[in-house]
């Protein structure tokens, strides 16, 4: 089993296992206890304290915890709305420290989850920092404990994403801070700027801009949420304006710093104008993109840079061309970080080593998106746009929540009547099957699955037309905005039911 290019003499080796896994966020999780189920002897090194990794620790679970709160938060504050409902309060205060104590302890009760079915699935799992010491062996160093080398038949890479630098802004975690220091502050700053209108910066936005700071958005092209279905971004920015957020678009930072009083100074380029303006907040947020994480691994001491992982990737099998036998999985390869993307791909590799093809390789180019903003804003498959760069053919059907009997049940949606809640569906016109669902309501990620089901199984329409829906329920919106869709290819005018 070993390479000749293996450096470490047998005495060295601590320990021999079919698969190491490398990072335990949902990949390496996945990998980990999959391999395990299937008979693999495995192992599992994570440099965290908690297991999890970014998803758990600081990313999806601290963001979306910190969203409910807020919202909560912001809820109470809207008397009125109380009282409306028949509750009676006095004035909410905010105490943002036990807000996080409650979000420790949610991570701390999902980690031990995660440890659990480790231990259950007789996984190893190692506390520590893996580096390549040859192309099977890992050594692996535990801090004020030394290290120790592991050699494996199969290696998978699940070592996630880092934070991109914005040129000219220092991330210090003080003033200037990254996501991961923006979702553990136990104070709420006054103004709160954030570099980048992403999925992430929007949904920090939101926590930021319920908790009562006044938020602004800097981003540099002219629209915000790139991969976003133009209508469905214009009404994002328009619905988050409508609760607070201030946008500058078109606007590129070029530097920032603190000034004497303390306080941030950021110096902003206008693209258009090309003018520039000084910007003061009290803290700034990057959130400009993630980049794949390999420092700390050593890939140079086997030959390897990172190329290797993004051009020179087998995705049939999740394997380095160089190397089969390593299988870099989640945020460390191309395309959508995504803890689904992870997941998926590590079900892959697994399913490579034990040369089984029973689970079909899905799609990863369909990730149902969501951003949990209030209301939801969700989408699946192509954009308008994208079709019609590509030439493709389509009809288009879109009804409104209002005209759903289940959503004028639901007293709690009633806030998303500030900016109608719709659904989308584009329709390929030469074979009616679904390519694109995009929406804005408040179960929108609950609503996607049928959706994400439609687009990447290729549903035709006129089958999703003939499936009996629940009745009341949001998901028959779906079901009506793929009629009409269905039925604007014959009358084009039919397309909106308002
Ligand atoms: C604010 C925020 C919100 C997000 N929200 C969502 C969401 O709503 N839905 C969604 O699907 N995704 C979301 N994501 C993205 C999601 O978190 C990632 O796509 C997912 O965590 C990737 O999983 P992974 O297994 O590839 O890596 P990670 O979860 O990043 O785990 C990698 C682990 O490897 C460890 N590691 C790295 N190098 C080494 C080494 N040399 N030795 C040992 N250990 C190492 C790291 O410490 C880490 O624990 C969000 C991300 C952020 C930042």
């Amino acid at each position: 089993m070993r390479n000749e290019a293996d450096e470490n003499t047998m005495t060295d080796i601590a320990a021999v296992y079919d698969v190491l896994v490398v990072g335990c966020g949902p990949g390496g999780f996945t990998a980990a206890t999959q391999a395990a189920q299937a008979g693999l002897r495995t192992a599992c090194v994570d440099q965290r304290a908690s297991l999890g990794g970014t998803y758990l620790v600081d990313g999806a679970v601290p963001s979306k915890t910190l969203l409910d709160e807020s919202y909560f938060y912001r809820l109470l504050q809207q008397q009125e709305l109380v009282e409306q409902r028949g509750v009676r309060l006095p004035y909410p205060r905010l105490d943002m420290q036990a807000a996080q104590s409650a979000l420790k302890r949610n991570i701390e009760r999902l980690s031990k989850v995660y440890k659990c079915e480790l231990s259950k699935n007789n996984v190893t799992v190692y506390k520590g920092t893996a580096e390549f010491t040859g192309p099977y062996c890992v050594e692996i160093s535990q801090r004020g404990l030394g290290s120790f080398i592991v050699e494996a038949r199969y290696i998978v890479v699940a070592t996630g994403s880092a934070v991109i630098q914005c040129p000219g802004v220092a991330i210090d975690e003080d003033k200037i801070v990254s996501s991961d220091k923006a979702l553990s502050l136990n104070y709420i700053p006054p103004r709160f700027s954030i570099i980048g209108g992403g999925t992430i910066g929007l949904e920090i936005a939101c926590i930021f801009n319920n908790f009562g700071s006044r938020v602004t958005i800097i981003e540099s092209q002219s629209e915000i949420c790139q991969n976003m279905d133009d209508e469905l971004a214009c009404a994002t920015k328009t619905l988050l304006q409508s609760q607070g957020i201030v946008f500058l678009l078109n606007t590129r930072v070029q530097s920032a710093g603190t000034n004497a009083a303390g306080q941030l100074d950021v110096t902003l380029l206008n693209k258009l104008s090309k003018n520039t303006c000084v910007h003061h907040c009290d803290m700034l947020m990057v959130s400009i993109g993630r980049r794949p994480l390999l420092e700390g691994l050593n890939i140079s001491k086997i030959g390897l840079d990172e190329r290797d992982f993004v051009d020179n990737v087998d995705e049939q099998t999740q394997s380095l061309l160089k190397f089969p036998h390593i299988k870099p999985i989640g945020d460390v390869t191309l395309g959508p970080m995504l803890a689904l993307k992870a997941e998926q791909q590590a079900t892959r590799a697994i399913q490579s080593i034990l040369s089984t093809d029973s689970i079909s390789t899905s799609n990863c180019g369909f990730s149902p998106n969501v951003l949990y903003c209030q209301p939801q804003i969700g989408w699946v498959g192509y954009t308008e746009q994208q079709l019609i760069s590509a030439h493709t053919p389509y009809q288009t059907g879109k009804v409104l929540f209002s005209q759903n009997v289940r959503y004028n049940t639901l007293l709690s949606q009633k806030e998303s009547d500030l900016i109608p809640a719709f659904i989308k569906v584009l329709v390929d016109s030469r074979n009616m099957k679904i390519l694109g669902v995009h929406m804005i309501n408040d179960d929108a990620n609950e609503l996607l699955s049928q959706a994400s089901m439609a687009v990447s199984l290729g549903l035709n329409a006129y089958d999703i037309c003939k499936v009996p829906f629940p009745h009341p329920s949001l998901s028959e919106s779906f079901k009506q905005a793929t009629q009409l869709a269905v039925a604007s290819g014959i009358s084009p005018s039919v397309n909106v039911r308002e």
